[in-house]
């Protein structure tokens, strides 16, 4: 199993934002996680990260307990989060030489990883003379750098407009099966996590628990007009509207 989360809960003062939630997710698989807005999505996302520790429960990825900026996490967030003074390349090797990595290891990964996004033209530009879809692919490519061993994405592709996002979505989906990866995706969209997903987790409101999990058979390409497809979707959609 890539990621265990057992029985988590978390508190912020008063507020009980996640109760006795579990999650597990195996190696090479695509979950989607879903729920009421601010339901606790994103705050589970950053204890898996280790970048901030639960009251109760435990978190097992690849074997043992997070670190906080360990590399066995990769994190996609939402916001741009690129060094706006540094280039695209830099923007990539620079958590990696941090880590210690040497010099030609890092240039071998930033190059490989900005062929894999479509973005090997733009090594020496700048965060700003990028489109938004283009700093998102960015920073896919950034967190791939670094082999985790599950990847968190946090509603990465929100801030998109439909026509990107759409691309970007068959993007990922190329790139996880290229690369096998092991994603845990937070979304509000449900056509994005059927799009995506191998396994939907749609959460209770606050605080967040688990509520129902929907297995996405689908053949990839998915086709969004498809009879299972919107079924799919109108079940999920009417659960979460009671
Ligand atoms: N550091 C913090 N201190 C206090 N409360 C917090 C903190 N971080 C989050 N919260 C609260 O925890 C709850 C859950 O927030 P979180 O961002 O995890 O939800 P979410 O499901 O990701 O939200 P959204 O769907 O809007 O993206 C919210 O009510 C939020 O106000």
């Amino acid at each position: 199993m890539a990621l265990v989360v057992e029985k988590l809960g978390k508190n912020y003062q008063q507020l009980n934002i996640l109760r006795n939630l579990s999650v597990t997710v195996e190696k090479g698989e695509f979950c989607c996680i879903t729920g009421p807005s601010g339901c606790g999505k994103s705050t589970l996302l950053r204890l898996i990260a280790g970048l901030e520790s639960s009251d109760t429960g435990r978190i097992i990825v690849d074997g043992s307990s997070p670190s906080p900026g360990g590399r066995e996490i990769g994190f996609v967030f939402q916001e741009d989060t690129l060094f706006p003074w540094l280039t695209i390349k830099k923007n990539i090797t620079f958590p990696l030489e941090l880590s210690g990595m040497k010099r030609e290891k890092r240039e071998e990964l930033a190059a490989y990883f900005l062929r894999l996004t479509n973005l090997q033209q733009f090594g020496g530009h700048y965060p700003h003379q990028l489109s938004g879809g283009m700093k998102q692919r960015v920073a896919v490519a950034r967190a791939l750098a670094y082999k985790p061993k599950v990847v968190l994405m946090d509603e990465p592709f929100a801030a998109l407009d439909a026509q990107t996002r759409n691309y970007m979505q068959q993007q990922l989906i190329e790139l996880w099966e290229h690369e096998k990866l092991t994603i845990v995706f937070v979304t509000h969209n449900i056509d994005e996590a059927l799009y995506l997903a191998d396994r939907v987790l749609v959460l209770t409101g606050r605080p967040a628990g688990n509520r129902q999990e929907f297995l996405v058979k689908l053949p990839r390409p998915r086709q969004r007009t498809s009879l299972p497809f919107v079924k799919l979707r109108e079940q999920i959609l009417s659960l979460m509207a009671n």
